[in-house]
C-alpha cells in the first residue's frame, strides 16, 4: 500500500489537499495563497538545508540562552518544570533565531503570540471538521477571529523586519530565513501582493505553525523516555560529556554527526511515538476516483493513509515494539567516521539509519517527495536541546514515564508532565 501511495502523481492522490483540508489552511491561514502557493518550502528544502553547518553555532547558543530562562540557574535548589511549556519556548526561541534573527526571537511579545497563534490554528482547524463544508464558510469567519487578533500582534514585528529587508538593494544577513525568502521571490513568480511584508510575514508564521507544535513533542517525548531510564541517561550522558571534552563550545554539523547515541534514541523516540499515527495522508482528487491495490474503486474527495502507529509498532520489523530502547539504531564510530552499515548488533537492532532517514518501515517524515522538507533542521535543535539538558541539568529520574494522550489520530505526551531539575554546578559545554 505504501509503495502504491509513494508512485500515485499529486493529480490523482494529493498531500497538499490533504494537509490543507486536514486543518482548514485556507481558511485558518487566513490567507489562501500561503497554502496553495507555499513558496516558503522550497526555501526550506534548499536554503535552510544548505545552511544548516552555518546555523548550528546560533541554535546552541540561542537553546543555551533560552533553557536558563525557562529552567533557571539555580544549582543549590531542584525546581518542578513543566515541560510543554517550557519546551514550547525554547523551540519557538531557537526556530526563530533562524527565522527572523537574535533581536526578534528574544522579544517575549512576539515569541508568546507565535505560540499563541499555533495553538489557534490546530485547534479552530481541528474544529471546524466537526461542521460540513457549506456551514464552514460561515463559521470560519467566527472561529478565525482569535487568529486576526495574534496574526496582527505577531506582525507588529514581524512587518518592520520584512520592511528593512525588502528596502534592501542585496541583503545584510546571508543566513537568515526571512533573508532567503525575499531574494527567492523572483525564482517563485510571487504575485506583488505576495512580496508584500505583510504576505512575507505570513509565511513566517506559517513556518512557526510547521516547526513549533512537531518539535516540541519530539522534543518532550525524547526527555520523558531518557529520563524515564537511569541506563538510557547514563548512556546519552557519557556521550555528550566526551563530545563537549572535544569540541568545547562548538557546535557544528560534524560535532551533532558525531553523537550516533543522541541520533539513535531520537530515532528511537520518534518510532515509538511518532506525532500523529496516520502517515501519509493523501486526498483523491482525480475525477474518476482512486483504485487501491486490493482492487477496491475510492470516490474523488476520500482521503487515504497508512498507519504509522501499526507500522512502527510491528513487532516482526521491530523487536520490543512498546519498548524504549535507546541504542536499537545505532551506528557505530571509528576515530570518528561511521562505520560499514549493515553489521548486526543486538537482537533489538532493526537498522543503523540515522534519525533524518527516510524508509518504508519508518515514516515520521512521510515517504517520497512530500518527505518532510524540515527535518534535518528539526533534528538538530531537538538534539541541541538534549545535549544541553544533559550537560547544564541534573534532571531527577522518573518513576514512570507519562502516558501519552490520543487526541482524534495525534499521540501526543501529556500536557502536565513535568520534571524534576537542578542546574549542575559545574556546566560543562
Ligand atoms: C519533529 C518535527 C517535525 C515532524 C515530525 C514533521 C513531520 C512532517 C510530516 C509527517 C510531513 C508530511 C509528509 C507527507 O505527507 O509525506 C511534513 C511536511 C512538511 N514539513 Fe515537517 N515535520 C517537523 C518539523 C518541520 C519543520 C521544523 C519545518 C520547517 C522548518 C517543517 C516543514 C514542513 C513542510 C514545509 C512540509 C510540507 C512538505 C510538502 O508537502 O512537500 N517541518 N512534516
Amino acid at each position: 500500500m505504501l509503495s502504491w501511495l509513494i508512485s500515485q502523481p499529486e493529480a490523482c492522490l494529493s498531500a497538499k489537499w490533504a494537509q490543507m483540508d486536514a486543518l482548514n489552511i485556507p481558511t485558518t491561514f487566513l490567507r489562501p495563497e500561503i497554502g496553495l502557493n507555499p513558496a516558503h518550502e522550497p526555501v526550506v528544502r534548499r536554503d535552510l538545508t544548505a545552511h544548516l553547518d552555518r546555523l548550528e553555532a546560533d541554535i546552541w547558543e540561542e537553546v543555551g540562552m533560552a533553557l536558563e530562562v525557562v529552567w533557571g540557574k539555580d544549582s543549590q535548589s531542584w525546581r518542578e518544570v513543566n515541560l510543554d511549556h517550557t519546551i514550547r519556548r525554547v523551540v519557538a526561541r531557537a526556530a526563530n533565531r533562524v527565522f527572523v534573527g537574535d533581536k526578534l526571537c528574544r522579544n517575549d511579545d512576539y515569541i508568546e503570540n507565535s505560540i499563541r497563534y499555533v495553538t489557534q490554528v490546530s485547534a479552530v482547524g481541528l474544529l471546524m471538521n466537526l461542521f460540513p463544508s457549506w456551514v464552514k464558510r460561515f463559521v470560519g469567519v467566527i472561529f478565525t477571529t482569535p487568529i486576526r487578533i495574534t496574526y496582527s500582534r505577531c506582525s507588529k514585528h514581524l512587518i518592520p523586519v520584512f520592511s528593512e529587508l525588502t528596502s534592501m538593494e542585496s541583503s545584510a544577513y546571508p543566513c537568515l530565513f526571512s533573508s532567503w525568502l525575499v531574494t527567492n521571490a523572483d525564482k517563485f513568480s510571487l504575485s506583488s501582493p505576495e512580496r508584500t511584508p505583510d504576505y512575507l510575514s505570513r509565511r513566517i508564521m506559517a513556518l512557526n505553525f510547521a516547526a513549533i507544535h512537531t518539535s516540541t513533542m519530539t522534543t518532550c517525548n525524547l526527555l520523558l523516555d531518557v529520563f524515564s531510564s537511569v541506563s538510557s541517561k547514563s548512556f546519552l550522558y557519557e556521550e555528550s560529556l566526551d563530545s563537549s571534552s572535544r569540541w568545547d563550545k562548538i557546535c557544528n554539523r560534524t560535532r551533532l554527526n558525531q553523537m550516533p547515541r543522541l541520533d539513535s534514541a531520537l530515532r528511537e523516540s520518534l518510532r515509538l511515538w511518532g506525532v500523529v499515527a496516520k502517515a501519509m495522508s493523501r486526498k483523491i482528487i482525480h475525477p474518476d476516483g482512486a483504485i487501491l491495490p486490493t482492487g477496491q474503486h475510492l470516490p474523488q474527495g476520500v482521503t487515504v493513509c497508512i498507519s504509522g502507529w501499526g507500522l512502527h509498532h510491528d513487532e516482526a520489523i521491530y523487536p520490543q515494539p512498546f519498548e524504549f530502547v535507546h541504542d536499537r539504531f545505532m551506528r557505530t564510530l571509528i576515530d570518528g567516521q561511521e562505520k560499514a552499515k549493515g553489521e548486526k548488533g543486538a537482537s533489538t537492532r532493526s537498522s543503523t539509519a540515522t534519525a533524518v532517514e527516510i524508509d518504508e518501515r519508518f515514516v515520521t517524515w512521510g515517504v517520497g517527495k512530500h518527505a518532510c522538507p524540515g527535518r534535518f533542521f528539526a533534528v538538530d535543535v531537538v538534539k541541541i536541546i538534549l545535549a544541553h539538558v544533559l550537560l547544564e541539568y541534573e534532571v531527577e529520574i522518573l518513576d514512570r514515564r507519562a502516558e501519552n494522550m490520543w487526541i482524534e489520530y495525534n499521540v501526543i505526551p501529556p500536557h502536565d508532565a513535568t520534571l524534576r531539575v537542578k542546574r549542575r554546578g559545574v556546566v560543562s559545554l
